[in-house]
């Protein structure tokens, strides 16, 4: 792993492709990079440039000004010839954010080469440190994709009925006026005969949930319905997400679990507010935020969620790491208050969610990026996955009705490993 504080000087050509084979399957089992949303993303591999963030112990750390910092020095220095000028063509880095800013391993990714494809068009591009060299990973043959095999599960920090537990202490404190809301999460292990091969996650994952974006990024691997933040020029959307119910077995079933998640009291002020804290969080940094007066209905294959779609138009000289550092975390998924919200999360759930329920996504030189909240996701290491889920927790929420659904925000992770 290289720790590097400077970025280097970087030699970066972006062609178009004419051939538009399934972004994946491009990808070396080795370190793949990804992010995929409808068939359309990035994939990449081979690492040019890297930077480590430390933790901080600052609550309002600098960890996304050292990221601004370091792609701007990154884009100035480099040398690029970029046939396309699209989002996402000439250099990218992709990344990925601790949920807490105590914790070690946020991370910026700049790959050797990038496959990218967006509305027809397809692109390669290579990022060498010299003129005229080729990236070796390029060369590298792609393997075909392997099973995962038999796993072996078992309780992360807490079992279900510990976490549970933890629920009731958050419903505790949240009557006794100590805050609104908090997003409590547990995580499971499964552990594999040998090495999970990532790339068969990746294609499981797209494939079962093309609306969602796929990501993987420096071994964390999901497929997450809830983009934070994509910025396209000066223009922002997010998708806030908070409220869920199951999926239903039959249509009318399904209509009606929905019916009672649109009308429930308490999923509505759950999902109010995620709503709000988007709303404060852009508010300084755009001209106007336009959100919808009542939440919409998100249908995946596993859940359904109560969903508000929301534009902006951000003011002149601001980052996309300016608009992340405000918005994370946003209260889908720490609370409110914010600061109060973290301690708790700190204090009940016994664990490090790690870069779970964190910033994930890729940037280009121009600024523009997507970036989601890593959910639905699980840290593979080796033959090891730890899987997260998590759901919100107001004064209303029933520690058993938690429990169920928390199982089925792992359901996406626990098919995808499943042969
Ligand atoms: C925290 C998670 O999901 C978040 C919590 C939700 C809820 O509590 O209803 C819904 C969507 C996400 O914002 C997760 O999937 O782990």
């Amino acid at each position: 792993m290289t720790v590097a504080s400077e970025a280097p000087r970087l030699i970066v050509r972006t062609v178009a492709l004419r051939d538009h084979h399934e972004l994946l399957g491009h990808l070396p089992e080795t370190a793949p990079l990804a992010w995929l949303h409808n068939g359309d993303g990035l994939v990449g591999w081979g690492e040019a440039a890297r930077l480590d963030l430390p933790a901080e112990n600052e609550p309002n750390g600098q960890r996304f000004d050292t990221a601004a910092r370091w792609m701007s020095e990154l884009a100035a220095a480099a040398d690029v010839e970029d046939a396309v000028g699209l989002p996402g063509t000439g250099p990218v880095a992709f990344g990925g954010f601790t949920f807490d800013p105590r914790s070690p391993g946020s991370t910026l990714v700049v790959p050797r080469v990038v496959v990218g494809s967006r509305a027809g068009r397809v692109w390669l591009t290579t990022i060498c440190d010299h003129p005229g060299s080729h990236p070796d990973a390029l060369l590298s043959s792609v393997t075909s994709t392997r099973y995962i095999g038999p796993l072996t599960w078992s309780d992360g920090s807490l079992s279900a009925q510990g976490w549970g537990g933890a629920v009731a202490a958050a419903v505790r404190r949240i009557r006794a006026a100590e805050l609104h809301k908090v997003v409590l999460a547990r995580d499971i292990h499964a552990e594999a005969g040998g090495t999970i091969d990532v790339r068969t996650l990746l294609s499981r994952l797209a494939r079962a949930y093309p609306n969602c974006y796929t990501f993987c990024v420096d071994g964390l691997v999901g497929a997450t319905p809830e983009l934070l933040l994509r910025r396209a020029g000066g223009d922002v959307t997010s998708l806030v997400l908070a409220g869920t119910r199951p999926r239903g077995s039959t249509s009318e079933e399904d209509e009606r679990i929905a019916g009672d998640l649109l009308a429930s009291a308490k999923e509505t002020e759950e999902h109010r507010y995620a709503v709000e804290s988007l709303r404060t969080a852009l508010t300084p940094l755009t001209s106007s935020v336009r959100l919808p007066d009542h939440p919409e209905l998100l249908r995946l294959s596993n859940v359904q969620h109560l969903a508000s779609p929301a534009s902006a138009t951000l003011r002149e000289g601001v980052s996309t790491f300016d608009v992340i550092a405000a918005m994370h975390p946003t209260a889908a998924v720490g609370g409110t208050p914010a600061r109060v919200a973290m301690d708790v999360i700190r204090e009940l759930e016994g664990m490090d969610r790690g870069r779970y329920a964190g910033p994930v996504g890729w940037l280009d030189t121009r600024g523009d990026g997507e970036w989601g909240i890593a959910l639905r996701c699980a840290h593979v290491e080796g033959s090891r996955a730890r899987l997260f889920a998590g759901c919100g927790i107001v004064a209303g929420s029933d520690p058993e009705a938690e429990i169920a659904e928390a199982d089925s925000k792992f359901r996406a992770m626990r098919s995808a490993l499943a042969d």
